[in-house]
């Protein structure tokens, strides 16, 4: 186990995640990469080494993974930044799913999906690159979760909903099943969703309404 990865982003996400990571042991050293002015900075014993400009120099370090650790609620568009400006330098982005998360076997999770503590994934998920499925959010069997979405902690989604890209589903929110939310929308904390939502669109309530459009 001589595998180094690079996390980027030294905020409250990458605590989330390191945390997982610290306890799946599967990497024989751990770095930060954040904004120049807190390379020397220590977060829960993992120092950050370096920032975005220094990527190339770390991959030929020896740091051959790294992933995106910068959090997001409605806006991933700095993680799509950081996932691709990674896929370019060549890092490998693998799938950190916390030990306490139950995930089916009969799932797909692509690379930088982070699932925290005590979620469910249940049979016949797809969960697209980079999303966030977060502390203790129920995915239920044949969902579709779109990349760089992020399931916020607590929210439930029935069978078959479908979620686009970019989309967060806000804390302890409730989708119906088989309901569509379309790409680049933020659902409220709390709402119960029992309709399709379109693309880019605010909604939030009970029951859950659209408010505006992006
Ligand atoms: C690990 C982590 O911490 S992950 C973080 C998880 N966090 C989340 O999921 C937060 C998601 N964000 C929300 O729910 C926000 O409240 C949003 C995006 C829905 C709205 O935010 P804003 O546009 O800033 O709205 P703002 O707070 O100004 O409220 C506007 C109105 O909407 C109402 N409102 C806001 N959110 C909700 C909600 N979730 N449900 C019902 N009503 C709401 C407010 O009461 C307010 O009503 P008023 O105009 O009658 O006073």
């Amino acid at each position: 186990m001589n595998r180094k990865i690079l996390l980027i982003g030294g905020g409250g996400h990458c605590k989330s995640v390191l945390d997982s990571l610290l306890e799946l042991n599967e990497f024989a050293e751990i770095g930060i990469v954040d904004k120049k002015e807190y390379i020397g900075s220590i977060v829960m014993g993992i120092p950050v080494i370096g920032c975005d400009e220094d990527l190339l120099t770390l991959f030929n370090s020896g740091y051959k993974y790294a992933f995106v650790t910068v959090g997001s609620i409605g806006n991933p568009f700095l993680r799509i930044k950081l996932f691709n400006l990674l896929i370019e330098v060549g890092y490998e982005i693998p799938f950190i799913i916390d030990s306490s998360a139950k995930v089916s076997n009969d799932t797909q999770i692509e690379q930088g999906v982070f699932i925290g503590k005590q979620s469910i994934v249940n049979a016949g998920a797809l969960i697209q690159k980079g999303a966030i499925i977060n502390s203790g959010s129920i995915i239920e069997h044949d969902c579709q979760i779109g990349a760089f979405s992020h399931i916020a902690p607590g929210a439930v989604l029935g069978g078959g909903v479908f979620i686009g890209e970019n989309a967060h589903i806000g804390s302890n929110a409730t989708v119906k099943q088989q309901v569509h939310i379309g790409s680049n929308s933020v659902i409220g904390m709390g709402s119960v969703v029992l309709k399709d939502i379109q693309d880019s669109m605010l909604a939030y309530g009970n029951p859950c309404k659209e408010v505006r459009k992006f």
